[in-house]
């Protein structure tokens, strides 16, 4: 049975990057994606814009919605402080195995838990099963009409505090109007649009940053 496309990026990373070196992950994956076959992590370019206001956040505990093959979950991991905790949850098992050994990897394995399952069942799991309290950024990165469906799941099952960052993925391409009808609409977030471009494509694309306000 011939590979999937991830376990090619995977044997990619294994074969061409550094282990315990989660820049070198990074970087692999966005070479052998940006040279040999597309993939939709979030990228170099958009990946600097999550870098930037992940490092102004400063989160303890920060969860991802959609894990795919654990690229951004490394980029996070790698700016985290030892302390903290990145949550990502992701559907598809062939897709979280892939994760599960790039994020071993890169080394950040201690930092990283990935819950595999639906969000939708995950969410009202995350403070009894997994010791959450509030979630101090929230990475949307899966499915994009479940952008607006967990952003009120995250709400009203207490996981967001005065202060909580979500920074949403895709906006324009494929881009996710719903979630910006509601999120921009909402006088309980500040919403903040970082324009770029679509990961390894020149294409337009752009990230969406809403705080909430309690
Ligand atoms: C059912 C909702 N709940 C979910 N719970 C847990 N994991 C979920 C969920 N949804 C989806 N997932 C997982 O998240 C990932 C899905 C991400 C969806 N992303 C996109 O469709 C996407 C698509 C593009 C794109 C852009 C232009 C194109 F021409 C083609 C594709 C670019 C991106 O950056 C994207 O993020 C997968 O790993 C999937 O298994
Ligand atoms: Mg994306």
């Amino acid at each position: 049975m011939d590979q999937s496309k991830e376990q090619r990026i995977l044997n990619f990373v294994l074969q061409n990057a550094v282990r315990g070196d989660p820049q070198s992950v990074v970087d692999t994956i966005d070479k052998y994606c940006s040279q040999k076959e597309w993939a939709m992590n979030v990228g170099d370019e958009k990946g600097l814009i999550l870098d930037k206001i992940l490092e102004e956040a400063k989160p303890s505990t920060s969860l991802e919605l959609g894990t795919y093959c654990g690229y951004s979950a490394v980029r996070m991991a790698r700016l985290l402080k030892p302390s903290a905790r990145l949550l990502t949850i992701e559907f598809n098992p062939k897709f979280a195995a892939i994760a599960k050994q790039i994020i071993e990897f890169a080394g950040v394995q201690e930092k990283v838990k990935i819950l595999e399952g639906p969000s939708e069942e995950i969410i009202p799991q995350l403070k009894k099963k997994h010791e959450v309290d509030t979630l101090d950024f929230v990475f949307l990165d899966h499915w994009k009409e479940r952008y607006t469906p967990d952003t009120i799941l995250l709400q009203e099952c207490g996981l967001l505090r005065k202060g909580t960052v979500i920074l949403a993925d895709n906006i324009i391409c494929p881009g996710a109007p719903e979630f910006i009808n509601y999120i921009r609409n909402n006088s309980h977030f500040v919403c903040t649009n970082y324009p770029s471009h679509l990961e390894y494509m020149k294409v337009k694309d752009a990230m969406e940053k809403a705080v909430f306000l309690g």
